[in-house]
């Protein structure tokens, strides 16, 4: 996503012209959404009449809260706000209920100008790093198309009223032109431009193969503690960049079971002789946590590859995320690496977020007999660039 679909869609708001949201990482639903304070009675008419799910404003809950709006009793930890009308009416048609979310996008009201339980919905938004659904993004897709953080969402119901059924969405988003964004696009452009992540505290750490920073940052991204270890590269050369995922049981505990321990060693040799940064990142297990690791380690001593204990689990066969990592480099000021891996996704989403991979170098770690099986299902399953590793078998 960039500068230019969001002027386009800036452009489309002030046309009347709505926009949809996927929601492409939970539910797979498509919502209506266009700036509160732009609704109008046609806009309105519109969500009712191809939307038909519930009509809802979106704010952000400190907000919210700050103006008087109070929340409802939940026990599924919903964030529903009492329902509001603005004027004298009934508050049901279009016309008032498009008032209803201009007049709470004006921020100056509280709840005393609004009239309770009124028709329309109330929606508190989390922060966008906190929870990442409908109402976040499009809260987010507000501001970034340079709107008051509010908006209006209705879930798309199809003929049988159906809410899932993306094949309608699409139909009816190209018989009324509008334009459909993924929330993972809206997340991935919100992580891009803003920064999340600073420098904390730096110090010196002598290691086995030599001398580096450690880098530790304030995060406001996922609050973990991500860590760097930087060796100063030549000016006006590339820093080798080695992005490692946590593994407490191989990079400690010196684990046969997996290629992790060698791999970090190998990386930090490197990184030592030629200059460059290792992103040490808190995503044990491939991002399912150490106790599902063990479980997951379980499993594959009962037969399960690394790939199928996963699913079995309930998890994707990989669950990490490098958002962190951009954010790192863009922290140390890095915009163009050598990566160390074998792992092409790690330079596809290093690319989406704008990091320019010189090229990508090899890192193998050690085989041993307890990791065999494990290296050659991620040959096969993850398509990882392993294959150089079993050629002299073949
Ligand atoms: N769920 C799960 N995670 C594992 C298993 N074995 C290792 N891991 C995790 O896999 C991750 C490996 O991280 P990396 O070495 O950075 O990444 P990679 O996918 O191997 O890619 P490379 O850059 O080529 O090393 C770590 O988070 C490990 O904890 C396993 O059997 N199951
Ligand atoms: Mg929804
Ligand atoms: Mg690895
Ligand atoms: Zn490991």
């Amino acid at each position: 996503m960039e500068q230019k679909l969001l002027e386009s869609i800036r452009n489309d708001f002030l046309n009347n012209k709505p926009i949809i949201i996927l929601d492409d990482e939970r539910e797979v639903e498509g919502d209506l959404v266009f700036p509160a304070e732009l609704m109008n009675e046609s806009v309105a008419e519109f969500f009712f009449k191809y939307g038909k799910g519930l009509f809802c404003i979106v704010g952000p809950e400190e907000n919210l809260l700050k103006r008087g709006f109070f929340k409802l009793p939940t026990n599924y930890n919903a964030n529903y706000f009492i329902p509001i009308d603005f004027g004298n009416g009934t508050g049901i048609n279009a016309f008032e209920r498009a008032q209803t979310c201009v007049q709470l996008a004006n921020i100056q009201t509280t709840l005393s100008d609004f009239r309770y339980p009124g028709h329309v919905t109330l929606i508190g938004a989390k922060d966008f790093t906190m929870r990442r659904g409908h109402s976040e993004s499009s809260v987010e897709l507000m501001k970034l198309s340079g709107f008051k953080p509010f908006s209006v969402i209705t879930e798309i119901l199809d003929e049988n009223g159906e809410s899932h059924n993306i094949e309608h969405v699409f139909q009816l988003a190209k018989k009324f032109g509008l334009k459909v964004l993924n929330i993972s696009d809206i997340w991935r452009f919100y992580v891009k431009n803003t920064e999340l992540m600073k420098v904390k505290s730096v110090a010196r750490l002598p290691t086995r193969f030599g001398e580096f920073k450690i880098i530790s940052f304030e995060n406001n991204l996922d609050h973990k503690e991500h860590i760097a270890l930087l060796k100063e590269w030549e000016k006006g050369t590339t820093p080798y960049v080695r992005v490692h995922s946590e593994c407490l049981t191989g990079d400690t505990l010196s684990s046969l079971r997996c290629d992790c321990g060698s791999q970090l060693s190998n990386a930090l040799r490197k990184i030592s002789e030629k200059g460059g940064i290792l992103l040490y990142l808190r995503q044990e297990g491939r991002g399912i946590g150490l106790s599902k690791k063990i479980e997951a380690y379980n499993l594959q001593d009962s037969g399960y590859d690394t790939h199928e204990a996963n699913i079995a689990l309930g998890f994707k066969p990989d669950e990490r995320d490098y958002a962190a990592a951009y954010q790192m480099l863009k922290a140390l000021g890095v915009e163009e690496v050598i990566l160390l891996t074998n792992n092409k996704e790690k330079v596809d989403e290093l690319e989406k977020y704008g990091i320019r991979i010189r090229h990508s170098e090899r890192l193998y770690g050690e085989i041993t007999r307890y990791n065999e099986f494990y290296l050659k299902t991620k040959l096969i399953k993850f398509h990882h660039q392993l294959e150089e590793l079993f050629e002299k078998e073949v």
